[in-house]
Formats: C-alpha cells, structure tokens, sequence
C-alpha cells in the first residue's frame, strides 16, 4: 500500500510580539512548498467561539502602506480587534493578489490607472477574478484547537468556503475599516462585482 503525501503540513510556532500585542507565529506549509503562517493570540477552550480572520497576503498594503486597497487597514483592525476581544486567531494565506502574484499585481494597477476596475484588469492578463483556495484553513483550525468560529470579512466567498469545509461560521462580522479616496472605486467593485457585502453609503462623497 502506498501512503498518500498529505496535502499540508503544519511546521513549527514561535512567540511572535508585535507593535499590537503578543502574538504566536504557526508555521505551515502546502505540499507544492508554499508556505502559510497562522497567528494566535491568547487561549480559549475547544467549545469557544473564536474571532478569527482569514487575510491573503498583500504586501503593498500589509506590508507597505499603500491606500491603493482596503488590505493593510483591515489587517491591523483584525488583529487589534482579537487583543480586544482577549483572543483570537489570523490565518495569513500567502495568495497575492487573489492569487495571480505581486508582479501581475503591479501590471494589474497600471490598467487600473488607463480606467479598467480590478476584475477587468485580472481578465486583461488572462486570470479569472479570483483564483483563491482556503483548503488549508481546515488543517491550520484544527492545529489551533478551534471549531466554532467569528469571522471578520465583507467576503461570502470566505464564509461559504469555511462552511463547505466543515467549519462552523456562528457569525460574520464586517470589517468595513480602511475606505480612503484612493481605495473607494476598488472596494465598490468588489461590492458590485464580487459580492463583497459592504454598505453602499460607504461609497458616498
Ligand atoms: N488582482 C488584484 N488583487 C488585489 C488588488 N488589490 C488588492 N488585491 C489582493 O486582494 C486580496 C485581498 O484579500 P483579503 O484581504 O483576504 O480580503 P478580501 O477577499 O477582499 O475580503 P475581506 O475579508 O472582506 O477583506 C489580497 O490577496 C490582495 O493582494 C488589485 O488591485 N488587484
């Protein structure tokens, strides 16, 4: 009998403080090597409720400031919301771009800029809207000890992929946070676009 490779592994954890709070760093990794990293914040018991928040990597606004996108706001609100709340978990997924990679990204905003929105961009260079997979958030919940969960996103494409996971989603809770000049036409796009479940009074000069 031959044994299957499984598809992800979980690694090694760490302390991991931040300018936010004492955070744990889990180490993952996919079969095909991409890594993934989860962060914990605090205890909880298995019958909890956990806040989490499912975030896929982008570097220009996680990592760079940049007010082209809601992403770097909403990283830090997630993350400040579980030292709030006393605990919680972040699964940081490392898909740039809804997964078509930081230099289609880059070409990406340049046909933003010449007037298309960020759908049409990712159909120009060939890629459907979103190419994400959350698959590996089963195992990384499991890893954590959690079952029921909160989870912080305007997305339902996260929700029903949890769901469709086995994951029990006991509640939604937006995350409308980080809407700037430069990001308002991006966000309403993925409002109408995408189905991202934000208010529409948001959008208003
Ligand atoms: N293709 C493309 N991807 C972008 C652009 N701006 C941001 N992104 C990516 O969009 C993804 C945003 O992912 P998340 O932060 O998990 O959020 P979301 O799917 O928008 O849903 P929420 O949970 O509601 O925030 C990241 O992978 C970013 O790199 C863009 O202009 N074009």
């Amino acid at each position: 009998m031959t044994s299957q490779q499984p598809k992800y592994e979980y690694v090694s954890s760490a302390k991991l403080p931040t300018r936010l709070g004492n955070f744990r760093i889990h180490g993952f990794v996919e079969a095909s090597g991409q890594e993934h990293v989860a962060l914990s914040y605090g205890d909880w018991k298995e019958s909890d409720v956990v806040p989490i928040r499912i975030h896929s990597e982008c570097l220009t606004g996680d990592a760079l400031f940049s007010t082209r996108c809601d992403c770097g706001y909403q990283l830090e609100k997630a993350m400040a919301n579980m030292v709030e709340k006393g605990f919680g978990v972040l699964l940081y997924l490392r898909q740039e771009g809804r997964g078509i990679g930081l230099l289609n990204k880059i070409r990406a905003y340049n046909l933003q800029d010449a007037g298309m929105d960020t759908v049409e961009a990712n159909e120009h260079l060939g890629f459907d809207a979103d190419l994400r997979s959350y698959d590996i958030c089963k195992l990384m919940l499991e890893k954590l000890n959690v079952n029921k969960v909160e989870l912080m996103t305007n997305n339902p494409r996260k929700v029903a992929a949890l769901e469709k996971l086995g994951v029990e989603v006991v509640a939604r809770k937006p995350i409308d946070h980080g809407i700037t000049k430069d990001n308002k036409h991006y966000i309403k796009t993925k409002t109408e676009k995408l189905g991202h479940a934000f208010d529409p009074h948001l959008f208003k000069d």
